[in-house]
């Protein structure tokens, strides 16, 4: 069997800064040609970013991407790296928004060679559900094409068409020795597992590897997280790539030889189109040993996950620094480390904010996380300015209650506009799911980094990172106490969560199904929640949608995050079963 070396860029790219996104390009094909690699692939939308989102629907945005690849090609070559195959991905077009023709805008993958795009394949299969709309920006292509390199065919296909399948079926009738899958697949809980299970069944169904290459990094409410791999028909790992981390993985993968004279044909399917580059089997003076990334734990992967969302938000929104409120309480504390895991202690800045109602132990379990970490901490108490507020407008009960969490948020809104700062909201999944929060107060700010991960998973990655800290030597970040306190708002004397919420365990059990499963209230009180307390809850939910809808956005962990991911109208009157 023909040996080829593949290259597989596992990068960072930035949605809108074609630059930026070229010059990884360019350096993955010199990276690449040094490695001796005979493809480089990139990963989807790899010059644009993804998601595009309505900048597709932008014709001189679509322009800016179909220029720019053509200057990509001619550069790649100036680099003298123009007699390797790239496979790039990016926004086309052959036809108008909304064209009926079965023309429009495409999700597409271009080969680039010797300074020229060779083809371009439009994406088959797109995604429109969770997260992805792509039926409302592009076309569907039907037309594989494959390309003879090294006496092997080689397909190419971009992201959900491993998930629909069809594309791997007309790879397989036109016996393909290697099938190339693009991606943009944003990371949730289990997924990176569900991706090897279909990768294994398409590599089995070609009877060829395919290689698999995702994109890594932050893009507003989603994260890629790499983990790029190269799979064997008998369902073996061949090689893969680190998660949350970018990476050119270089492997040398036996393929089987290109063994039909086929030129172009059709398939009821899609047809396809045959490029031949190379005939003759690939030459591999000495083998390369494949390398396999490190398997994460289940709280190694969300905390990377959400250190990676955050890291990139900041940096690629270009802020300095970030700052928040740190109450003692165990939201902002996880808050706070993964912001300082994210972009170092130097970068986070932190504000206790007492009141009449904050205790002394909460302060002080604040000074001391700020302490261990290294992080900036200012006191700044909200008494005297709520006492002022009291003094024109008398408020009393909840509306006070608010006042002081609305308090902070100025408070914390003036330090961002004085210094530049960007605010983070400290709210976790359950707060939102309920509405615990104050709207323009507690819940004010530019970004949520534990948005989509429940209370009780904040409680676990707690004390899976003092578990990691310890395991390496180091001082724990966060404060025992904070761990162990019971969780409390502190906006009213003696106040517990507990008042309001039913346990947390109870609370995340009816938040994964009602939210994450879209359950009905009486498959809940099926699964043995209480019927009062589903009741509740289910109604807290509903009623909360409007304060999610003017919510910051933060990391998606789940199945099912808050935002474009779940969309349920403000204005509802069905309470359902
Ligand atoms: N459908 C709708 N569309 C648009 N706006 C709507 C609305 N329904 C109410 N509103 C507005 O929203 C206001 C009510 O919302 P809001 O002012 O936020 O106040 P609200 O939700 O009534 O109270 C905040 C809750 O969050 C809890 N809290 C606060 C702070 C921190 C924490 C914590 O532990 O993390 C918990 C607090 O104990 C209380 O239970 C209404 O006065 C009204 O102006
Ligand atoms: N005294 C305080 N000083 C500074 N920030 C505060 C203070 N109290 C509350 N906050 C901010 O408001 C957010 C909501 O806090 P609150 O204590 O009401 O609820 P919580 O959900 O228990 O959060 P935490 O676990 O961080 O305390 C906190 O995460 C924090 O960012
Ligand atoms: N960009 C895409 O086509 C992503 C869809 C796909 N199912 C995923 O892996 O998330």
């Amino acid at each position: 069997m023909p040996t080829l070396r593949i290259a597989l860029a596992q990068d960072n790219p930035i949605v809108g800064d074609l630059d930026h996104n070229a010059d990884l390009i360019r350096r993955a094909a010199s990276a690449a040609t040094v490695a001796g690699a005979h493809l480089l692939a990139t990963g989807e939308q790899s010059l644009t970013g993804y998601p595009v989102e309505d900048l597709a629907l932008r014709h001189s945005f679509v322009e800016a991407s179909r220029d720019r690849l053509v200057r990509l090609a001619e550069e790649i070559a100036a680099d003298g790296n123009g007699s390797l195959p790239v496979a790039v991905g990016y926004l086309d077009a052959d036809g108008p928004v909304g064209s009926t023709t079965g023309h429009g805008i495409r999700n597409a993958l271009a080969l680039l060679q010797d300074g020229k795009v060779l083809f371009r394949y439009y994406k088959h299969h797109l995604p429109n559900y969770g997260v992805f709309d792509e039926d409302r920006w592009f076309v569907a292509g039907h037309e594989l094409h494959l390309a003879r390199i090294g006496g092997v065919d080689v397909a190419f296909t971009v992201c959900e068409d491993v998930w629909g399948g069809v594309p791997f079926t007309v790879a397989e009738e036109a016996g393909a020795g290697l099938v190339i899958n693009i991606n943009a697949s944003p990371y949730e809980q289990g997924k990176h597992e569900r991706r090897l299970a279909v990768v294994k069944e398409r590599a089995a169904g070609v009877g060829a590897p395919v290689a698999y290459l995702n994109t890594v990094g932050g893009q507003d409410d989603l994260v890629f997280d790499g983990g790029s791999m190269i799979v064997a028909a008998d369902g073996s790992i061949i090689s893969s790539a680190r998660r949350f981390a970018s990476e050119l993985l270089v492997t040398d993968v036996e393929c089987p030889a290109a063994s039909r004279a086929i030129a172009n044909h059709s398939s009821s399917l899609m047809s396809t189109s045959l490029h031949v580059l190379s005939e003759e089997p690939a030459a591999i003076e000495t083998r390369i040993e494949p390398t396999f990334a490190p398997e994460l734990g289940r709280h190694e992967e969300v905390w990377e996950a959400l250190r990676l969302g955050l890291a990139d938000y900041v940096n690629k929104n270009g802020f300095p620094s970030v700052l928040l409120g740190l109450s003692g309480g165990i939201d902002s504390a996880v808050t706070a480390v993964l912001a300082r895991d994210a972009i170092g202690a130097d970068r986070v800045h932190t504000v206790a904010n007492p009141s009449q109602y904050s205790s002394q132990h909460s302060l002080d379990d604040a000074a001391d996380l700020a302490e261990r970490c290294g992080l900036h901490h200012v006191v700044e108490p909200i008494q005297p300015i709520v006492d002022a507020y009291l003094a024109e407008i008398a408020v009393s009960g909840l509306a006070l209650e608010n006042l002081q969490a609305r308090v902070r948020g100025v408070i914390w809104m003036s330090l961002s506009n004085q210094h530049g700062h960007l605010v983070l909201a400290a709210g976790n999944k359950s707060e939102y799911a309920v509405g615990y929060s104050t709207l323009y107060g507690d819940s004010c700010g530019g970004f949520a980094p534990i948005k989509d991960v429940l209370k009780t998973l904040v409680y676990e990655l707690a004390n899976w990172r003092n578990e990691k800290a310890r395991s390496l030597g180091e001082t724990e970040p966060i404060p025992e106490n904070i761990i162990m306190k019971p969780p409390s708002a502190e906006l009213r004397p003696d106040q517990l969560d507990s008042d309001s919420l039913p346990d947390y365990a109870v609370l995340d059990g009816i938040l994964v199904g009602y939210v994450d499963g879209d359950a009905g209230r009486e498959d809940l009180v099926e699964q043995g929640y209480p019927a009062d307390v589903v009741e509740r809850i289910a109604g807290l939910v509903d009623r909360a949608e409007y304060k999610r809808r003017q919510s910051a956005p933060g990391t998606k962990i789940t199945v099912k995050s808050f935002g474009r991911d779940r969309r349920l109208p403000i204005t509802n009157h069905f309470r359902g079963k």
